[in-house]
């Protein structure tokens, strides 16, 4: 792993921290194990089915179908009338973006799922790629003959005792509802909600299932249901006369074949998927870094994430240190000896609960928040962290594996509390010049500002802007906004502004910031757009330089401690002036 990996970087956040970066939690919805307010049904259950669903229309013949979000058009399908399915969709809505497909969004969900109720952790790599129209057919059903059943496994890929498996996987969360299956579940006419009845006596990721079918204290519907054309559990369960599902009843066995199943379940996808690596936990992890300007000045903001064991508290005489290297004049790439760094201007804490897989390995996270000031004219080429104990034990340095963290370009930036979003409901006719809204929800109009650096010239400044999380899973903004000079926003320090618009019915509005000038393109990759104007303003921290006495070019040399007597310490405002 190198530092910047966006596409790893950006599913690494939702799988470990459950959330997008202004933390709205997708984890949040499902865990701890929850039940919707109002049915009471199991999240987790829905979640779950919901992967099934989108998956189980793969056709293993032709590699068309499988886990692409085409499940969002699908919902009109007799297989698929089920309030679960729909409030699903809508949970997922707010969460993919330019690097997070929807389907990815939905395997993710389905890991949380299997995990906050006490199963295992299923691996998860990305790079799903959506589709926006319903897929082919497929997807088994409880009236389903044996045959029909095992046909529908075989095209989605998977073998009769892995269909068995898969089955009880599923089936040891949720159960079936009144509103779907009066003919199996009584509804109760007292009240306004389902009823559900559910396939074991544990809400939890579980055997059950398993063994109470096996000792017949099963209430599953599915099985002991008085319509016997509706028993497809018990038609799946007995194909094979019980044989593998008396091989799942060791609780350590369950939960082992359900992650090998569920992980093979997450990854049948159309063909021609290219899946990133296995998505690990980065135990220290470069976040939001980004040079822009805040009140007339230029910063440098970034976030260095440590992992610290549940019930530990971290060192409270640790000293996290940014350290960064100048971009331009005498001190250039440090080559001076001279080495800027400042200490984190808060630190925070997050709840263990943060996403149920970090929770299950037992860790949490502690976040460093850098904002920095850099002299424009300086400007900074790469930066990377140290982190002192100060126990006696030799300090850690994290440098990307030696390069530094670098920061390519300076040209064009992208400007958050210059820019500005409005919400406009979209009967508004300003809102009906936008051809990709959707019918009852609002758009957001943008104006954004990008600052670009004197002397760059750009033929072009433009961004390609991206919003997936729509509502309802309509078709994604995928388009161009052109900047032009801004007079109404004075230059500074040798940049000036730039402006642009767009409008998105999304609410992930995400932009990749080019400046094309003499056969060169910058871009600055990525930006978010969440916060714009209301960014809390968090005034830059002091800034050190220490100067060390053999400092090699290029070799990052980092100081051992900042207390060391060979270091000079100054204030921002006696170096920088
Ligand atoms: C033979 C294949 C299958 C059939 C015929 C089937 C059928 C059903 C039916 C009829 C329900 C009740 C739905 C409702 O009340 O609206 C249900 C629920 C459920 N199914 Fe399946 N299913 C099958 C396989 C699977 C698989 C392979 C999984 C996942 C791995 C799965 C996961 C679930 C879950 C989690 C629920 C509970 C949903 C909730 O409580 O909201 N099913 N299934």
């Amino acid at each position: 792993y190198t530092w910047p990996s966006p596409q790893y970087d950006t599913l690494e956040g939702m799988l470990y921290e459950g959330r997008r970066s202004d933390g709205s939690s997708l984890a949040a919805l499902v865990h701890p194990c929850r039940k919707r307010s109002g049915t009471l049904a199991s999240v987790p259950a829905e979640w779950l089915r919901f992967a099934f669903h989108d998956m189980a229309t793969h056709n293993a013949d032709d590699g068309s179908g499988g886990l692409d979000g085409s499940l969002a058009y699908e919902l009109g399908r007799p297989e698929n009338f089920n309030l679960g399915l729909n409030q699903t969709l809508s949970d997922f809505e707010a969460y993919p973006n330019k690097y997070i497909s929807r389907a990815d969004i939905i395997a993710i969900g389905a890991v949380f799922a299997v995990s906050t109720c006490g199963g295992p952790t299923i691996p998860f790599r990305g790079g799903r790629i959506d589709t926006w129209q319903a897929g082919g057919t497929g997807t088994p059903e409880p009236q389903h003959d044996l045959s029909t059943l095992t046909e529908s496994f075989r095209k989605q890929g998977f073998n009769q005792a892995e269909m068995i498996k898969l089955v009880a996987c599923g089936h040891t969360m949720g159960g079936v509802s009144s509103a779907d299956f009066p003919q199996l579940v009584a509804p109760d006419p007292k009240s306004s909600f389902p009823v559900f009845d559910d396939f074991d006596t544990t809400p939890s990721f579980d055997e059950k299932v398993v063994t109470e079918y096996l000792d017949g204290s099963t209430q599953n519907v599915l099985v002991v249901g008085a319509n016997k054309t509706l028993v497809s559990d018990l038609r799946v369960f007995q194909s094979d006369n019980n044989a593998t599902v008396q091989g799942l009843t060791d609780k350590s066995v369950f939960q082992s074949e359900c992650k090998t199943m569920l992980g093979r379940m997450l990854e049948v996808v159309p063909k021609g998927i290219t899946f990133t690596d296995e998505i690990t936990l980065l135990p220290a992890k470069v976040t939001a870094a980004q040079l822009t300007f805040e009140k007339d000045q230029m910063v440098f903001k970034t976030n260095f994430r440590l992992t610290q064991p549940i019930n530990q508290t971290a060192n409270a005489n640790r000293n996290v240190t940014l350290f960064w290297c100048d971009k331009n004049g005498d001190n250039k790439n440090c080559a001076g000896g001279k080495t800027n760094s400042a200490l984190p201007v808060k630190k925070l804490s997050d709840d263990p609960n943060v996403s149920p897989i970090t929770l299950n390995m037992g860790l949490y996270f502690i976040n460093y928040n850098y904002i920095v000031p850099i002299d424009t004219a300086a400007s900074i080429t790469k930066f990377w962290f140290q982190v002192d104990e100060n126990d006696g034990s030799k300090p850690t340095t994290y440098d990307n594996g030696g390069n530094g963290y670098v920061i390519d370009q300076d040209q064009v930036l992208f400007v958050p509390m210059l820019s500005h979003v409005d919400l406009v409901q979209n009967t508004t006719s300003d809102a009906q010049t936008y051809t990709n809204r959707v019918g009852d929800g609002f758009t957001r109009n943008y104006k954004l500002v990008v600052a670009v650096r004197d002397g760059t010239n750009p033929s072009r400044v433009y961004a390609d802007a991206t919003d997936v999380a729509i509502q309802g899973f309509a078709f994604p903004l995928q388009t161009q906004i052109d900047f032009t000079p801004d007079s109404s926003i004075p230059s500074q320090s040798g940049y000036s502004f730039y402006s642009g618009k767009v409008a998105s019915a999304g609410v992930q509005l995400t932009l990749d910031v080019h400046a094309e000038a003499a056969g060169q393109k910058y871009t600055q990759d990525f930006m978010e757009t969440q916060e714009l104007d209301n960014t809390p303003y968090v005034k830059p921290g002091p800034v050190s330089v220490t100067t060390t006495t053999k400092s090699s070019a290029g070799r990052m040399a980092v100081p051992n401690a900042l207390a060391a007597a060979a270091l000079l310490v100054f204030g921002a405002a006696v170096v920088r002036l």
